[in-house]
């Protein structure tokens, strides 16, 4: 078995579940949230200060990859651990996503997906069987199927199509996928904003039977709202006794009402996006540093914060390396808003344990302000 999850309780107050994902590189506390490490790297982030911040797992890309070194080479290489250094959990995306959003894209067809590459305009073409073979080079822990993530908004019948195809998609990916016992297989949850189409879509997916499941389709600049919507009609029919990932999601309010609405596994690039740029999370919200307001703040990013940058450096401090274009500016704040995400699944985690999710909730939001990152 690849993987084996492991319920441990749910939350009284809020529903939410406390569980452990079990894999061969080693065991992940959920709910959780994934750095996103696209080019087999967490940007600016090194393997040890990843483990410093207790990151678990983290997640890279096919799509990426197999333009840029190319998963043959990365196989030679060992696999993604070894080239990247990075002995914990990883999870790929198939790759799906980011044709259909960065890749001009040539045509889709029952085949698979012909596009150009964002790097080069060389023209390729990527089949579900295709991205399991690049997955399987890459010696992930936890593989995502070939999908179509259909755009927002999408009429019924092109949701229904495409949901349909991803499904058969899904199947041929369970079919080409060798190495079961090493590498799980998550599925991928579509269906758009229509209820009777994610039911449809669930179906379907719960016959292939997979470790795992996703739901994909969000987080595509529908109103938040509506995808927490989507959620309180999706989550409840998934498998209790397996993981379930909001794919793309990852900002401070909704990886709280996720959780609360039984999502396991998180991703998102908001915060070393952001920190590259200069915005921190913070306890009291967001901080853009390069404001003139720090110029002589002397005081740390965030005072509840016990992350490195927090205990050794100041907002002046920030914001002049900032102001002078240096790597360890985008460094710094990059560690801080992983750690800020990291501990808030950490507090997350120990308010299930106490059946108190929707008090820290509100607690959290009376500080934080409820307006997103
Ligand atoms: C931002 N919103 C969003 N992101 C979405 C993603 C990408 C998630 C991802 C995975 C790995 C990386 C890596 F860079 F770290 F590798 C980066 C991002 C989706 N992915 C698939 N397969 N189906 C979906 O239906 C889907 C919906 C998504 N909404
Ligand atoms: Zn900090």
């Amino acid at each position: 078995m690849a993987i084996k999850y492991e319920f441990i309780k749910e939350c009284k107050q809020s529903g939410a579940r406390l569980g452990k994902l079990h894999t061969p590189h080693g065991v992940i506390e959920t709910p959780i949230f994934m750095p996103v490490g696209t080019q087999a790297t967490v940007k600016a982030m090194t393997p040890e200060e990843l483990k410093d911040i207790k990151a678990q797992i983290i997640l890279s890309n096919t799509y990426h990859l197999y333009l840029r070194p190319g998963h043959k080479l990365i196989e030679k290489a060992g696999g993604l651990h070894t080239f990247m250094n990075w002995d914990r959990p990883i999870l790929t995306d198939s790759g799906g996503f980011q044709v259909f959003s960065l890749g001009d894209l040539r045509k889709i067809s029952e085949e698979g997906v012909e596009f150009r590459s964002h790097l080069d305009g060389s023209k390729h073409f990527i089949s579900p069987e295709k991205a399991v073979e690049i997955q399987n080079s890459l010696g992930s822990d936890i593989m995502m199927v070939f999908d179509e993530c259909a755009p927002y908004p999408a009429d019924r019948q092109y949701v229904k199509n495409s949901l349909e195809r991803t499904t058969r998609w899904a199947k041929r990916c369970k079919e080409a996928h060798k190495n079961t016992d090493k590498q799980a297989l998550f599925g991928i949850i579509q269906g758009g904003m229509y209820e009777d189409l994610r039911k449809q879509s669930l179906e379907e997916l719960l016959e292939l039977d997979f470790p795992g499941y996703a739901v994909g389709g969000l987080s595509v600049g529908e109103p938040k709202n509506l995808m927490y919507e989507v959620l309180e009609y999706t989550t409840p029919f998934m498998p209790k006794d397996k993981p379930r990932y909001l794919m793309g999601v990852g900002s401070p309010d909704c990886l709280i009402e996720g959780t609360i609405r039984g999502i396991d596994m998180f991703d998102c690039v908001l915060p070393t996006r952001i920190g590259r740029n200069g915005t921190a999370m913070t306890s009291q919200g967001k901080i853009v540093i390069k404001n003139a307001i720090h110029t002589e703040a002397f005081e740390a990013l965030d005072p509840e914060c016990g992350c490195y940058t927090c205990k050794n450096y100041s907002r002046a401090y920030l914001r002049h390396l900032f102001k002078a274009n240096e790597v360890l500016g985008l460094r710094l704040l990059t560690n801080h808003n992983l750690y800020f995400l990291l501990k808030l699944m950490e507090e997350v985690r120990q308010a299930i344990r106490e059946d108190r999710l929707l008090d820290y909730r509100n607690d959290f939001f009376a500080k934080y302000g409820y307006d997103n990152i």
